[in-house]
């Protein structure tokens, strides 16, 4: 789905990401860890497009979505209004069965996004970007922000996705527990290198990741 090799991107003399190197299989639940700063969003943002690569490549198989860090709903549009923008390139325009998938946004449709709680814009957020039919989507920062309920609610969104539309996510999670819960495998990405890879279980199992982002001492 997702093949990056090698890849390198620059902000004018600035390095963000330095060879890193990932993939995202069909199916798959992949968590991308890191600090502030690490390149995680600049990595997102190089998959669908907006930043462009200055060495190495991106492949993607199938349709991508990103769900971007901030909930960026439109905030004047209605939530159906903003859920229709998300189609508009596939020309889909039947926001349906996202009220199927997400059934907590049905009772908002009529209401204006810049209005909702934080965990609903998201929700906005995500609806949006699923109504662009993706096979993978890559979702900056889930959690952030969030009551631990309402990232509940999403995850279970998630992973039901994932076991009963096959969709492949690429999270992207300061939170590491809860990146390393959701997904199998992940990569530890550190000052725009990748610092650590495996399946969850190793990551969750190695001093250093268990040190700096569980909060566990080594
Ligand atoms: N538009 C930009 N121009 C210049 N430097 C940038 C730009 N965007 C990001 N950077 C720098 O690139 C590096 C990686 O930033 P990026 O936003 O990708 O990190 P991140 O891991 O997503 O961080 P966060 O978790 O805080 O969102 C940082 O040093 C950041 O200051």
């Amino acid at each position: 789905m997702i093949d990056v090799v090698d890849l390198t991107v620059r902000y004018g003399v600035a390095v963000a990401l330095h060879a890193v190197n990932l993939t995202v299989a069909e199916g798959e639940m992949v968590a991308l860890i890191g600090p502030n700063g690490a390149g995680k969003s600049t990595l997102v943002n190089t998959l669908s497009g907006i930043q462009r690569p200055a060495g190495g490549t991106v492949s993607i198989s199938g349709r991508l979505a990103h769900v971007p860090e901030g909930r960026q709903v439109f905030p004047d549009l209605t939530v159906d209004d903003n859920l229709r923008l998300g189609g508009w390139r596939i020309r889909n325009r039947d926001t349906g069965p996202i009220y199927e998938i997400l059934p907590g946004l049905t009772p908002l449709r009529r209401r204006r996004a810049g209005r909702l709680s934080g965990g609903e814009q998201q929700m906005v957020a995500v609806g949006r970007a699923l109504m662009a039919r993706p096979e993978v989507l890559a979702v900056d920062e889930l959690s952030l922000g969030l009551a631990p309920l309402v990232v509940a609610d999403l995850v279970r969104h998630l992973r039901e996705l994932n076991a009963d539309h096959g969709l492949a996510v690429l999270l992207i999670e300061q939170n590491a527990r809860l990146a390393l819960d959701l997904c199998s495998r992940g990569y530890v990405l550190e000052a725009g290198r990748v610092v650590a890879a495996g399946t969850a279980a190793e990551l969750a199992a190695s001093p250093r990741v268990a040190d700096a982002y569980l909060g566990v001492a080594g």
